[in-house]
């Protein structure tokens, strides 16, 4: 296993790019820690299978070095590298057993006999195959066939990581949970070094403990889910991040005072002033419907999504979206919506503003 060290990281597909705009993936700097489960998320054409393909070696980067541990690996083969990859679509050798499908990174590297059948036999037990061991892969589901590809890409103990890009794919929605609940227990157990690429959020925020979020070829933000839910560090994140997305109001901001179209919002902390395009970011679930208190809004609808509803409603020419509580009854006769003061984020130009003591 292995800490993983992007230095001065860029890359752009063309052989003589012009500006930032032509790099795939813009200039970062970050250390990925030796056994860290990573999620990597963000919408298509992000960069992530670029930043993944770099980590992987099946891409050379334009720019800087990645290091695995102390070693740079940048100029290495993606053979030399040693780690596992499962890729979106099952591979797997349809005329060997599952349990030869299992064995075969152990049986490359010349491990001993006992040791192959024991681990074997502990990672089909934790993929829910133990009891098709015999049976030749051909025939499969592409459910199970991926199983067996998660399974080999964490047979081996001795890989510096495992990388994943989008895993769960062709996997059916109701064993996606499961398969990531023991992909979670899998790293527990063997605290491997995990990149996990994905666009979904909640594969992303069940799996990880840091989630990496991209944006136009940046990494916009690496954090706990609870950073990415409280603090998103830039507006995409905020947006991206939960269901719905964080309420976003350009707002003049005075001290520890949000300006609307004029109306006071009271903040959780005080701001020096800023300069370029300035909003407040709010999310759905710490803004509450009231009557006087708050700005006034206008609700357009009610949407039921089962343990809660959502309120669609528009401040000052922007949309806002309202939770309400689970059990609560919305009264729609209500004309003001009230945001949690310490729950509010400030953006500058996009990127959130630390306050100061109020
Ligand atoms: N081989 C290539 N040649 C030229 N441009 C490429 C190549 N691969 C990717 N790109 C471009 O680089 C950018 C990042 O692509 P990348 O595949 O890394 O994004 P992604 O976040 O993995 O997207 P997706 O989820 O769709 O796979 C995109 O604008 C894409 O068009």
């Amino acid at each position: 296993m292995a800490q993983i060290t992007l230095s001065k990281l860029a890359h752009s597909y063309f052989p003589k790019p012009r500006g930032e705009q032509d790099f795939a993936l813009k200039e970062m700097d970050h250390v990925w820690q030796d056994g860290g489960a990573y999620a990597l998320l963000g919408s298509s054409g992000c960069g992530k299978t670029t930043l993944l393909n770099i980590i992987s070696g099946l891409l050379k980067p334009s720019q800087g070095r990645v290091l695995f541990g102390d070693r740079d690996v940048t100029d290495a083969e993606t053979s030399e590298r040693n780690i596992a990859q499962v890729f979106q679509f099952p591979v797997v050798y349809d005329t060997m057993t599952v349990r030869d499908n299992l064995a075969f990174p152990l049986r490359n590297r010349g491990m001993d006999a006992a040791y192959i059948k024991a681990r074997v036999n502990q990672i089909a037990a934790m993929i829910g195959m133990d009891a098709m061991l015999d049976r030749k892969a051909r025939g499969l589901t592409a459910d199970a066939k991926q199983k067996i590809s998660l399974g080999r890409g964490m047979v081996r103990e001795d890989v510096n990581a495992i990388l994943f890009d989008e895993p769960l794919t062709v996997i059916d929605p109701h064993m996606k949970w499961e398969l990531r609940t023991q992909l979670k227990q899998l790293h527990r157990e063997f605290g491997h070094t995990m990149i996990y690429v994905t666009h979904d959020q909640t594969e992303a925020l069940t799996f990880a403990d840091k989630v990496v979020v991209m944006y136009d070829g940046r990494v916009v933000q690496m954090g706990t889910p609870e950073d990415l839910f409280e603090r998103p560090a830039h507006t995409f994140v905020g947006y991206f991040i939960g269901s719905p997305g964080m309420n976003l109001l350009p707002a003049d901001i005075r001290g520890d005072t949000a300006y609307v179209q004029g109306a006071p919002v009271p903040l959780g902390a005080s701001y020096a002033p800023i300069a370029g395009k300035s909003q407040i970011g709010i999310r759905p679930e710490y803004a509450v419907l009231t009557r006087g208190d708050g700005l006034p809004i206008t609700i357009r609808r009610v949407e039921d999504v089962g343990r809660h509803r959502i309120i669609r409603g528009e401040v000052a020419g922007t949309s806002v979206n309202v939770i309400a509580p689970e059990g609560m009854a919305v009264d729609t006769t209500l004309t003001h919506v009230r945001f949690t003061p310490d729950r509010i984020n400030v953006y500058a130009d996009d990127w959130r503003v630390e306050g100061g003591a109020a």
